[in-house]
This record gives structure tokens, C-alpha cells and sequence, in this order.
């Protein structure tokens, strides 16, 4: 696990935080907790996305934006109040976490500026010499992130297929500092056994880390830190949001000192999220559930016409996927992001700028659809050589399914894949072009 941070206690530079909360732990305390039973769920996940108790002076019913850099002091001895300046804390953003810390059944969050940010941060738990073992199959810019980590502060990453417990097992050390993890996998859409790697992880290493990247899933389908896992974060500029209007990133907890660690180095770097996001993914959260639910039925739908027209899909909503119970032991729902291929990138290409109602563009969990070529687009900062080694189809199309009607989703894309030359036309409708079903 990490090294002390060289300065001594986390937070000690940090004035405001010398109350403890409820719990005891060293939290900026928050004028408007979002739960009354300080950071645990009471009701269903659908009624707790949607339900804070506030405590605004006005009974303010959404927490006020408190677009302020700086609070006023009663005092010059320092330390007297709750908040002193934004980057070391903010009551909109305060609210967020509390109600995140929630939601994600943790006993602590935190809100920065992305969800590479996110990952940021959690990497500076790292100390020269660590050992990381992460997937083969992950996020493009967290691919570069651990690349800079290994190629410039002495972080040894190893890449191994996650979805293979025992490749996994087979590089755990004593050395192993942490475990990286994406499930499903972006673009593959593999699933990964989060708790028997954390299982085996903290046999060989009690203090190893393992950190999930959930932004697949989300909290209101998966719950890594039940299963084992010690940090999770997500890019709350997908799914959690929802519009694509911003730009966030969340981290969660249940360790107090792994928390203070984290919140240390967010205000020693300046990375927390803005008043003005805070309050949007705020807003964006309470409607998590009844736009994941209709994006995954969406998606459900979509993932059976491509696989029914003969085209081999990557979604864990399919019987098909190799390792749908898998799955489902932990999940509670398959998400909506999917994938598939045609055999030929230039008929991937074809079809992807045939479409009209699904936009080209990168990123995931929007109300609107979107539609992707991951290796030239999220993808495309891993470079080619390290693509093939991992088997990345260069003419995978990556769908990321909205909310809109799913006929007129089926229908454009139907249109698409005609247009492309993608599928055989019949007098009974169309099928894949043989290359597609070979594969
Ligand atoms: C799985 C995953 N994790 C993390 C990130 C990083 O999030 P952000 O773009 O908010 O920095 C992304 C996408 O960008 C992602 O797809
Ligand atoms: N140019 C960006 C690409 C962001 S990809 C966003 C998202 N994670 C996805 O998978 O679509 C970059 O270089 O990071």
C-alpha cells in the first residue's frame, strides 16, 4: 500500500479540516448532508439518487451554487470555520460527495475535475518501485496515464488479460502495490472477476490496493467496493452526468486514512470539482436511474438486432457473451455500452458516417447515441503495435446507446448498414456479409 505522504498527517496543512464528522473521520464537514444517516443507504438506490435533506438557511430544495473562492473568517487564529477557500473545500461540492458517499456505499468521496483526474490522484498513492497490475484491455487515456507512470516515475505496470484470474494470480507479489481494474472493459466489453482478484490481491498483499474503474457500470448497476475492492472511481463525465455538458471525476472510499490520503493530495494540486459542475453532476445523479434504465433496455434491443442479423456483439445483456454469468454475479444490469465488428475497417467507417441519429463521437452514458471507431478514436493513444498485441479489431465499431426511441435507432442504423455495404440484401431483409460472420 501507499508510503506516508512525506509531509507528514494528510490534511494537517489544511485548517478547516481539524473537526472530525459523526464517524470520526477528518472530513470538511458539510452545511447540507445529503443523508440523514451520514453516508449510508436506507431506501432503494432509484429513491436515494433522487432524496438529500439539506439544511440551507432559505430550505433551499437544490443546494445552492456557492460560487465562491474564498469565505470570510470570524477570526485570525485560523481554523475556526468549515470552509476558508474552494480548493480546500466548497459546501456545493461537499454536498455532492456526501450524497456520492452514498450512492456509492462508501464511507467517503470526493469530486475532481475528470475522471483521468481521478485516476491521477489515486496514482500519486504510488511510490517509485511500485507494482501495478492492470488489464490489457482498458481505457485509452488510462493506458497513457500508466505509461507516463512506468516510463517516468519508476511504476512497474504489468498488462495481463483480468478477465484470466489465474494471469492475474500468476504476477501478484508481495511487491504488488496495486490493482487496476475496468469491468466491463472499454471497448472490449470484457468482464473481469473483481472479487476473487481482490480476494487473491490481499492474500498475497493485505495492503495492496485494488482500485476499480466503474464508469461502465455505474453505481446504480455495480457496487465494487462490496465485493472487495478499495478504491473506486469513475469519470463522472459519463453516466453519472449524463448531458456531456461536463466534465468531472469521482473517487470513493471506505478507509478514512486512504480518504484523508486522497483529499490531501486533491487540495494540495488543486484538481477538486467547480461549485458550478458540483451542483450539475448533482443534478445529473438524480436522474442516473430512469436514464440507465431506459439506455440499457435500448441497448438490450440494439445488441439483439445486430447479433439476429448475423453480426458477432459485445454485450454482457447477451447470452452469447462468453462470460455473462460472470456478470451477472455481481452486476445488476448490463449497462448500454456495445460492440461490434464487420471484418473490414473501411465498411466500419462506411457505416459509422452513414448514421444520422447516432452521433460520431468519443465518450459514453449520454442521453444521446453515439457511435465510435475506438482505435482512431478513445483508443487511438495506444499505439498500433501494442494494439494488435492486445487483439484490438481495427474495425470494431463501439455503440453508446441514449435515450432516444429505439426504433428510429434501429432504423438508422438498419440504413447505415445498408448504405455501407455492411450486409447481403434479401427478399427477407439482410444479413452480415460473410466476412462479419467469419470472425
Ligand atoms: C472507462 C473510462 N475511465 C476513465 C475515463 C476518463 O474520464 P474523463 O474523460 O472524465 O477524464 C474514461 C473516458 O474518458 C473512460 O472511458
Ligand atoms: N482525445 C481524448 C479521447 C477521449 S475518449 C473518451 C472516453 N473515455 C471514451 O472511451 O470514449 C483523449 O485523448 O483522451
Amino acid at each position: 500500500m501507499a508510503a506516508p505522504l512525506p509531509d507528514g498527517q494528510p490534511g494537517k496543512s489544511a485548517s478547516p479540516l481539524q473537526r472530525l464528522d459523526l464517524d470520526g473521520h477528518n472530513l470538511p464537514p458539510s452545511p447540507a448532508p445529503s443523508s440523514p444517516r451520514n453516508g449510508r443507504r436506507r431506501y432503494a438506490l432509484a429513491t436515494e439518487l433522487v432524496y438529500t435533506e439539506g439544511k440551507d438557511q432559505y430550505g433551499a430544495s437544490s443546494t445552492p451554487i456557492y460560487q465562491s473562492a474564498t469565505f470570510k473568517q470570524t477570526s485570525a487564529s485560523g481554523g475556526q470555520q468549515e470552509y476558508d477557500y474552494t480548493r480546500s473545500g466548497n459546501p456545493t461540492r461537499t454536498h455532492l460527495e456526501r450524497h456520492l458517499a452514498k450512492i456509492m456505499n462508501a464511507n467517503r468521496a470526493l469530486a475532481v475535475s475528470s475522471g483521468m483526474g481521478a485516476l491521477d490522484v489515486i496514482s500519486r498513492l504510488l511510490r517509485p518501485g511500485d507494482e501495478v497490475i492492470t488489464g490489457d484491455d482498458l481505457y485509452g487515456g488510462t493506458h497513457r496515464l500508466l505509461t507516463y507512470l512506468a516510463t517516468n516515475q519508476q511504476i512497474v505496470v504489468y498488462h495481463v488479460d483480468t478477465t484470466d484470474v489465474d494471469a492475474v494470480k500468476a504476477r501478484l507479489s508481495e511487491k504488488t502495490t496495486m490493482v487496476l481494474l475496468e469491468t466491463p472493459t472499454n471497448p472490449l466489453i470484457k468482464i473481469v472477476d473483481i472479487p476473487s482478484i481482490a480476494r487473491l490481491a490481499h492474500e498475497v498483499n493485505e495492503k495492496a490496493l485494488v482500485v476499480v474503474d466503474n464508469t461502465m457500470l455505474s453505481p446504480m448497476l455495480f457496487n465494487p467496493l462490496d465485493v472487495g475492492a478499495d478504491i473506486v472511481y469513475e469519470s463522472g463525465t459519463k453516466y453519472l452526468s449524463g448531458h456531456h455538458d461536463i466534465m468531472a471525476g469521482v473517487i470513493a472510499c471506505n478507509d478514512a486514512a486512504i480518504g484523508d490520503k486522497l483529499y490531501f493530495t486533491i487540495n494540495s494540486t488543486g484538481c477538486g470539482l467547480s461549485p458550478n459542475d458540483s451542483f450539475l453532476l448533482m443534478r445529473g445523479v438524480k436522474t442516473l436511474a430512469i436514464r440507465m434504465e431506459k439506455q440499457q433496455t435500448n441497448a438490450q434491443l440494439i445488441a439483439e438486432f445486430l447479433e439476429s442479423h448475423g453480426f458477432r456483439v459485445r454485450y454482457p445483456g447477451l447470452k452469447s457473451h462468453p462470460q455473462y454469468d460472470l456478470h451477472w454475479a455481481t452486476a445488476r444490469g448490463a449497462g448500454a455500452v456495445l460492440s461490434f465488428e464487420t471484418g473490414d475497417a473501411a465498411v466500419s467507417q462506411r457505416i459509422v458516417e452513414a448514421t444520422r441519429l447516432w452521433t460520431i463521437s468519443v465518450s459514453f452514458g449520454c442521453v444521446n447515441s453515439l457511435i465510435s471507431m475506438p482505435c482512431q478514436m478513445s483508443h487511438a493513444s495506444i499505439d498500433a503495435k501494442t494494439r494488435k498485441e492486445r487483439q484490438m479489431p481495427e474495425d470494431l465499431i463501439r455503440l453508446c446507446v441514449g435515450i432516444e426511441d429505439a426504433n428510429d435507432l434501429i432504423e438508422d442504423l438498419s440504413r447505415s448498414l445498408v448504405q455501407a455495404g455492411a450486409v447481403t440484401v434479401t427478399l427477407d431483409g439482410f444479413h452480415a456479409n460473410e466476412s462479419a460472420q467469419s470472425l
